[in-house]
């Protein structure tokens, strides 16, 4: 049995539910615990899964990610993605969750458990990982 941490970005909360739904319900169904921890938005989900390293078998990133009028979304969409990877490549076994969306009838689609599950999806990409870590690692 793991246990995984779902950290989440509280930045949509109703959108963010509809995330966390998916991904315990996914975790749960394969067996295992988790834990979840709330940070404010995506650029703090890869600090805190490596804070959280050592503590965890696997890790679930969640969080939406709405296009604005700026630059910002591309640092924010990127630089999460970028630090999840980098992690990843350390030997991390981690789902990516965070939706980057245009608008959020985009994110609601992908986000509900009934739909595009996007949450549920990124646990069971974590889930995969831990699998592939014990194969290889
Ligand atoms: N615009 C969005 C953010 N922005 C906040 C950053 O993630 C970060 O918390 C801030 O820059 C302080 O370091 N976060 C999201 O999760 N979603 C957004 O759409
Ligand atoms: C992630 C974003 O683009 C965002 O929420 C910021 O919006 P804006 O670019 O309009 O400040």
């Amino acid at each position: 049995m793991a246990h995984v941490l779902i950290v989440e970005a509280r930045f949509y909360t109703h959108l963010n539910d509809l995330l966390l739904e998916g991904a315990r319900a996914a975790i749960e169904a394969a067996g295992h615990t988790h834990e979840t921890v709330t940070v404010p938005g995506a650029l703090e989900v890869p600090g805190t899964i490596a804070l959280a390293a050592e503590r965890y078998d696997a890790f679930v990133g969640l969080g939406v990610v709405i296009r604005g009028e700026t630059y910002h979304f591309e640092i924010v969409a990127g630089e999460s993605a970028r630090g999840i990877m980098a992690l990843t490549m350390d030997g991390l076994a981690i789902g990516n969750g965070i939706l980057t969306v245009e608008n959020e009838d985009q994110a609601l689609v992908r986000a509900r458990p009934d739909q595009k599950d996007k949450g549920g999806e990124a646990a069971k990409a974590a889930l995969a990982m831990l699998d592939l870590k014990s194969r290889f690692g």
